[in-house]
């Protein structure tokens, strides 16, 4: 695959990584773009479907898995999560920088594949503090705040196993980390920009 280096942004749900991402994508318009994964969770008040996510059912994801549509993907909280192949292709064909938003399964499969991705594991301050900003975001019920506590927890062990991921922000302040995340992807920024100029 050619193009701009990819960024994979993995960490706990509720970390702040869409809030993140979302920031990048607005300051540097023309220069991200998101690859839009499919599920088969329900949609959340104001996602869009083909924005967002592809919302899909579990027949159909398991269609496109069977076809050898996707490069990873993986069961997380009860659903189905997956990045077909074509939502990386829209992207770098376009010559963005690819911004892919999966789970630490999905990061072990991207590794299998020859994407050479930027991987970047976004860290709570602590797992009181992820708790929550996940009960705060009021998306979703008592369990799945659980099951996605217990992944967290799984998560941040992995993360800490060498080589996994290239760069640990902590979200503690926004602003911060924020600054951290632009610093880390200024250089690729700075290519797509000049190849715009
Ligand atoms: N540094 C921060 N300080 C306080 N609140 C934050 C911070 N970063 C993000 N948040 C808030 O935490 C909540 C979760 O953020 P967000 O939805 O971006 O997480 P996420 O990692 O994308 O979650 P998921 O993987 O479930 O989609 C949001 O309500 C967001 O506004
Ligand atoms: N392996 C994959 N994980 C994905 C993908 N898209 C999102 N995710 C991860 O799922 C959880 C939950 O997301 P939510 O939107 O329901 O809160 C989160 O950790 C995402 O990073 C994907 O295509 N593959």
């Amino acid at each position: 695959m050619s193009g701009p280096r990819p960024v994979v942004l993995s960490g706990p749900s509720g970390v702040g990584k869409s809030t993140l991402m979302k920031r990048l994508m607005k300051d540097y318009e023309g220069v991200f773009g998101f690859s839009v994964s499919h599920t088969t969770r329900n949609p959340r008040p104001g996602e869009e479907d083909g924005k967002d996510y592809h919302f899909t059912t579990k027949e159909a994801m398991q269609e496109g898995i069977d076809n050898n549509e996707f490069i990873e993907n993986a069961e997380f909280s009860g659903n189905m999560y997956g990045t077909s192949k074509a939502a990386i292709e829209d992207v770098q064909a376009k010559n963005l920088i690819c911004i892919l938003d999966v789970d630490i399964q999905g990061v072990k499969r991207i590794k299998e594949t020859d994407l050479n991705p930027i991987y970047i594991f976004i860290q709570p301050p602590s797992m009181e503090i992820l708790e929550k900003r996940l009960r705060d975001r009021q998306t979703e019920t008592e369990e799945n705040i659980q099951k996605r506590l217990e992944a967290a927890r799984v998560d941040m062990e992995l993360s800490k196993e060498p080589g996994v991921f290239d760069i640990v922000i902590v979200n503690d302040d926004i602003e911060r980390a924020y600054e951290e995340l632009k610093d880390i992807l200024i250089e690729e920024i700075t290519k797509v920009q000049e190849t715009k100029s």
